[in-house]
């Protein structure tokens, strides 16, 4: 399937070939011919530029150089783009486990590993950074000829470029370009995400903890000024947390020489931010705290395991310090010089846990972000490719970092869903490929939770992975005791769910001087329906799932077993017709809290309420800072989250929660719901839950209220075995999608069928998802469960791969679009 022979290099051949991996979704890696001037600079790992099809040129990354001569006449390689390696082999090896895993190609990967500034094709617009000015003296002669036009135009297409240049080969001078900032890759993400940066000011670590400021405040040496200016500092940092340089020097009424005066002894430091990089701290390390006796012992456990194995799950209650432990063994490895990747489930939502590392480790903490501006990616990423980067935080897209020499990765909450990716391909999830790339370092992967995936927890009782549990909160605080509430009659009367009895512990709670966490499931779009009599939850009768109402066949579905039933008039259980439709959200409860406590300060935690990482922070500082007494909430609220005076954390309607309609709906509700419960009572005293609910008799309503994770996860396991579910089996889901119904409804048998040919057990559908029609296009859904035999799932994977080119190569079914789900969340 080469393309080409339109070259003939026969007279200059090195007898070398390249395999180039393209940014395209293409099904293998491409071989050019490596012309001989060229051959002493081919490095695995580099970016080659090469031309693909009629006219597209591409940089591409050199996967492997070969010898054996291909039997079909290749292209040359253009051109080499770098110097040295982008990428290790070891980024390689995960870009191919990915692709293979999770069916997808490593041209997809790449295109999704790699900052945008290194992916050069054809289709590639520059724009001119505006901040270069005027100085082109540093400029070769090509260079100055685009930068010139650059400056005019603002923005040139690659074809442009080529024109202005004469010549054909333009990707190095381009590359030169953007090593000097001249210019910029256009990439559509980042002219959302324009990141506006600020000076500010922080406490230098030193004086991290108030303790050691004290001694500097009684003896002060300096001027009175600085020292007006110091308090002025500590005061905004207590009411507004973040201090902006340009508010403190106003408040302060003081100058910019007297903050350089402070900075200059060590006391303050000034550090221009863009929203939560973190950049200019001293590289100083400061441990200030001891582990408690429980928190000393799981750390010597896990090192324990650590010599046997390399993946251990840290199961620890909410609230037992599971942050602490990863920072001591983060300084553990640090110390020895080895690079430590901490993943979090979303980076947005976890500026919190940002500064509390901050604190600790400085500047020595480098957060990745795929939101950063271009350059800022570059340039971490080379700092990470050499190894002066020591330590990273990150969301999933971290992984594609070039680590040199990794030696422990961290994968906080790792039972959250965010770490899988949706769309578009690779749709991996981080965690797993985590645990693959950490392997090829030989490093330690310790996953942390408080409720861990049953994949997880699973794997850690088949003793694939080291187990240790932190049992108890720190400072011995009891986990909060839970309420449940039955709700039943405030459904009926169709109002907003705040019982008389929550609305009575949220007025005693603040009064207190205590905080309110009220959380509500964001998933209100998708309506349910339950008995407004006796809180009757239509299910499936093959299996032990809620039916969803769909909204285009007003028909209920199982998303379990794909069986189809007609809407209900009559409930099953007492007789009546009182079906209510459930779906309040967020904002109504807002509205009801503040007419109902109309001197409380209320807040709104969701994303339409928090646009933007800024936005989001603000509130949960504000929180933080007691400048708010209740935080109206979805999942948002429940992510990590550590605050000192929740004493009340309400559950508004557990029967949302527990009404998911497929096989992890009760591991999802145990999760949030003991999740949100453990933002409550975290220091000082014991804390409360109130869990409102209709279906009161919900088993896992009982296990929530014992903590009783062990038993859950009993229960669970049980049922996954029951009806082969992962981990007994391997999720594939394939989704089809069609602008035309009867096509996609057509393909889907179809390909069913073919898969049944080899497949037969192991398919359940085709069927309708709940939301039917995205965007125009009609989706069906063929769920695959393959058994996890040793060696097989590479056959399986094929053959499904097979089936789907075959329905491709059908004339009617060519458009439907196939998108390949491995392990879906
Ligand atoms: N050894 C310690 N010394 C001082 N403070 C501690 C110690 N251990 C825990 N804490 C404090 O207790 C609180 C809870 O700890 P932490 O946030 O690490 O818990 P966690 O296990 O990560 O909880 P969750 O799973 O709910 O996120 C934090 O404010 C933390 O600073
Ligand atoms: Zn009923």
């Amino acid at each position: 399937m080469q393309p080409n022979t339109e070259f003939d290099f026969a007279d200059k051949t090195s007898g070398y070939w390249a395999l180039v991996i393209l940014p395209l979704a293409l099904p293998t890696v491409y071989t050019y011919e490596i012309p001989l001037h060229l051959l002493p600079i081919a490095t695995v790992g580099s970016r080659a530029e090469v031309s693909f099809g009629k006219n597209k040129k591409y940089a591409g990354i050199i996967k492997a150089i070969v010898t054996d001569a291909p039997t079909y006449k290749t292209k040359p390689l253009l051109n080499i783009l770098d110097d040295a390696p982008l990428i290790y082999p070891q980024q390689l090896q995960l870009w191919q486990w990915l692709s293979d895993y999770y069916m997808c190609t490593e041209g997809e990967v790449m295109a999704a590993a790699l900052p945008a500034n290194f992916k050069l094709s054809s289709e590639t617009v520059l724009l001119y950074n505006t901040d270069f000015g005027d100085d082109f003296s540093a400029l070769g002669d090509e260079e100055y000829l685009i930068a010139e036009a650059l400056q005019l135009k603002l923005e040139l297409s690659i074809t442009e470029v080529q024109q202005i240049m004469d010549a054909t080969h333009v990707y190095p001078t381009i590359k030169k370009l953007i090593d000097k900032q001249v210019c910029f890759i256009r990439e559509e993400l980042n002219e959302k995400y324009k990141i506006k940066k600020e000076n500010y000011v922080l406490l230098h670590p030193q004086y991290a903890n108030e303790q050691q400021l004290a001694p500097l405040l009684n003896e002060w040496k300096g001027a009175h000024k600085q020292m007006e200016l110091l308090l002025a500092y500590l005061h905004l940092s207590k009411t507004e947390g973040d201090v902006v340089q340009s508010t403190l020097l106003k408040k302060a009424q003081a100058t910019t020489a007297q903050l350089k005066g402070l900075v200059e002894k060590h006391i303050l430091v000034v550090e221009s931010r863009s929203v939560d990089r973190i950049k200019s701290l001293p590289k100083d390390i400061f441990i200030d705290f001891e582990l408690s006796t429980a928190q000393q012992l799981a750390l010597a456990e896990v090192q324990q395991v650590f010599t046997q194995k390399s993946v251990c799950l840290l199961h620890g209650v909410t609230g037992s310090g599971k942050t602490q432990l990863y920072i001591k063994l983060m300084e553990q490895y640090f110390n020895a010089g080895q690079q430590v990747l901490y993943l979090l489930p979303e980076i947005a939502l976890t500026a919190q846990i940002i500064r509390r590392l901050q604190k600790h480790f400085g500047g020595n903490i480098t957060i990745y972000h795929s939101k950063f501006n271009n350059q800022e990616r570059i340039e971490l990423w080379n700092k990470i490719r050499t190894g002066e980067v020591k330590i990273v935080l990150g969301a999933r897209s971290a992984l594609f970092l070039p680590f040199k020499n990794l030696g422990l990765v961290l994968v906080d909450e790792e039972h959250d869903a965010s770490y899988k990716q949706q769309d578009p391909a690779p749709r991996y999830n981080a965690r797993d490929a985590a645990i693959y790339y950490g392997s090829l370092f030989n490093a330690k992967i310790l996953l942390g939770s408080a409720t861990p995936s049953l994949e997880t927890y699973y794997n850690a009782q088949q003793q694939k992975y080291g187990l240790v549990t932190l049992s108890e909160r720190f400072g011995g605080i009891q986990l909060p005791a839970i309420e449940i509430i039955n709700t039943t009659q405030v459904v009926q009367k169709g109002k907003v769910m705040i019982s008389p009895q929550l609305k009575e512990a949220i007025q005693k709670t603040v009064e207190a001087d205590k905080q309110v966490i009220l959380f509500q499931n964001r998933r209100g779009y998708n309506p349910y329906i339950i008995c407004g009599t006796c809180g009757y939850l239509p299910q499936c009768t093959h299996c032990d799932v809620s039916l969803t109402l769909h909204k285009y066949s007003n028909k209920m579905h199982c998303h379990y077993c794909a069986s189809i039933y007609p809407k209900l008039v009559t409930c099953p259980a007492c007789g009546t017709n009182t079906w209510l439709e459930k779906n309040f959200g967020t904002e109504k409860i807002e509205e009801q809290l503040e007419n109902d406590f109309t001197h409380f300060k209320i807040a709104r935690m969701d994303v339409d309420s928090v646009r933007g990482k800024t936005a989001h922070d603000n509130l949960i500082q504000l929180f933080e800072q007691q400048r708010l007494d209740i935080l109206v909430g979805t999942q948002m609220v429940v992510k990590g989250l550590d605050f000192d005076k929740v004493g009340l954390v309400g559950i508004l309607d557990a029967d949302g929660l527990l009404s998911f309609a497929d096989f992890r709906a009760n591991e999802r509700a145990f999760q949030l719901m003991e999740q949100v419960s453990g933002r409550a009572g975290r220091k000082e005293a014991q804390g409360k839950v109130m869990i409102q609910a209709v279906n009161v008799k919900h088993p896992i309503l009982a296990l929530v209220q014992q903590h009783n994770y062990e038993q859950f996860f009993k229960i669970e396991i049980e049922k996954r075995k029951e009806f082969f579910y992962p981990p007994f089996s391997r999720v594939v889901m394939l989704t089809l999608k069609h602008k035309d119904k009867t096509i996609v409804d057509g393909a889907a048998n179809r390909l069913a069928l073919l898969l049944s040919q080899d497949l037969k057990e192991f398919i359940t559908g085709p069927a309708a998802p709940i939301v039917g029609r995205l965007r125009n296009l009609y989706l069906m859904e063929i769920m695959i469960k393959l058994p996890k035999e040793a060696g097989k799932s590479g056959v399986y994977r094929k053959v499904i791969r097979n089936h789907i080119n075959l329905l491709h190569s059908e004339t009617t079914f060519k458009n439907v679009q196939v998108v390949v789900d491995v392990d879906p969340v």
